[in-house]
């Protein structure tokens, strides 16, 4: 006889939409509590069959700008988007970091997209919600034909962010190295020789597959990044996306390979258990201490080695990097030769 099986009920609300399911939407839902870009602010607070409040106070009142009516359509309620149903959306006013954020973007976007660009990556994070805010500003900016261009996104939220810009959007499958004119990427943190941390948002493989297929890379980020080591600033750890059933396996690798912290990333509120990436995998954020630039390589070749690891968030092919100040300019670094 075969024993009964119990079924758990999930701590956390069970009833109540999951973030997670949102995560990093056009409306810079980012993580709980943080500002979202574009002005746009999805917040908890509204109960279920609350109607969405949007008020646009960014641009001091004015109208959303047409990237943002367009993300604000896609975040209507209907069939497809029901659990947004239990919150509130508002625009709210841009903070500093976020001002830092667009400066970064939108001088990333003016001095690097190209004027004959036919393919460009787009990452994730509420960083390049800015840049994409940008790039459709091109036509009218620069009379470029965004129409001739394909986006290729890094992970859901970016996908969403470029259909909401009403972009062309691709799969990174049909392109390989070198195809892509150029990425535009947020990062965690920055070093002197423009290696970064990245997966704050989970997406990391597809961030450096999409980098990886891009004939240059570019960093956009709030001045609060750039650091002298990696993991001096950005402490939560290295992301690490590892094949859910090899997690235990992995975690006592990176033990041994000086690993001082692991987590297995969890979905908080958001969701009962570890977060899943947009691949299926789990994340496990290991902190090695501050890392010397020279040392980036070869710690990321040591983790890639490990069966069970996907990929690593440690990059290390940034071309230029653009950082924004809360006074609302940005300044350029280009990676030391
Ligand atoms: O790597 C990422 C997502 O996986 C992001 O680019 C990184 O977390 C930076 O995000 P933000 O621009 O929101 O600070």
């Amino acid at each position: 006889m075969y024993g009964r099986a119990l079924g758990l009920g999930q701590g956390g609300g069970g009833a109540r939409a999951p973030l997670s399911r949102i995560g990093r939407t056009p409306a810079g839902l980012v993580r709980p509590g943080a500002c979202a870009a574009s002005g746009l602010v999805v917040s908890r607070a509204g109960g279920c069959g609350e109607g969405l409040g949007v008020k646009d106070v960014s641009s001091g009142g004015k109208r959303p700008s047409s990237i943002q009516r367009s993300l604000l359509h896609r975040l209507r309620p209907g069939p497809s988007c029901v659990f947004i149903r239990s919150m509130s959306l508002r625009l709210g006013e841009i903070s500093l970091v976020e001002k830092a954020k667009r400066a970064a973007a939108y001088k990333a976007v003016d001095e690097h997209f190209p004027a004959d660009a036919k393919v460009v990556g787009i990452g994730s994070g509420s960083t390049v919600i800015y840049a994409v805010e940008r790039i459709a500003q091109l036509a009218e900016l620069r009379g470029i034909d965004l129409s001739k261009v394909t986006f290729v996104p890094t992970g859901f939220q970016s996908k969403q962010l470029i259909i909401g810009a009403g972009l062309n959007v691709a799969s990174i499958d049909q392109f390989s190295v070198g195809d892509l004119d150029i990425v535009i990427d947020g990062a965690d943190e920055v070093d002197d020789s423009l290696n970064c941390i990245k997966g704050g948002g989970a997406c990391l493989f597809q961030e450096k597959l999409v980098g990886q297929c891009a004939r240059k890379f570019v960093i956009v980020a709030d001045s609060s990044k750039k650091s002298h080591k990696l993991g001096s600033k950005w402490i939560q750890g290295v992301p690490i996306e590892v094949i859910p059933m090899a997690y235990p396996k992995v975690e006592a690798d990176l033990l041994r390979l000086g690993a001082k912290q692991i987590t297995l990333r969890q979905g908080g509120k958001a969701k009962a258990g570890p977060v899943v990436t947009d691949n299926g995998n789990f994340i496990l954020d290991t902190h090695f201490g501050s890392i010397e630039p020279s040392e980036v390589r070869n710690l990321d070749i040591k983790i890639k080695l490990l069966v069970g690891v996907v990929e690593t968030g440690l990059f290390d092919y940034g071309a230029v990097a653009y950082f924004g100040e809360t006074d609302g300019t940005a300044s350029t670094f280009t990676r030391p030769e």
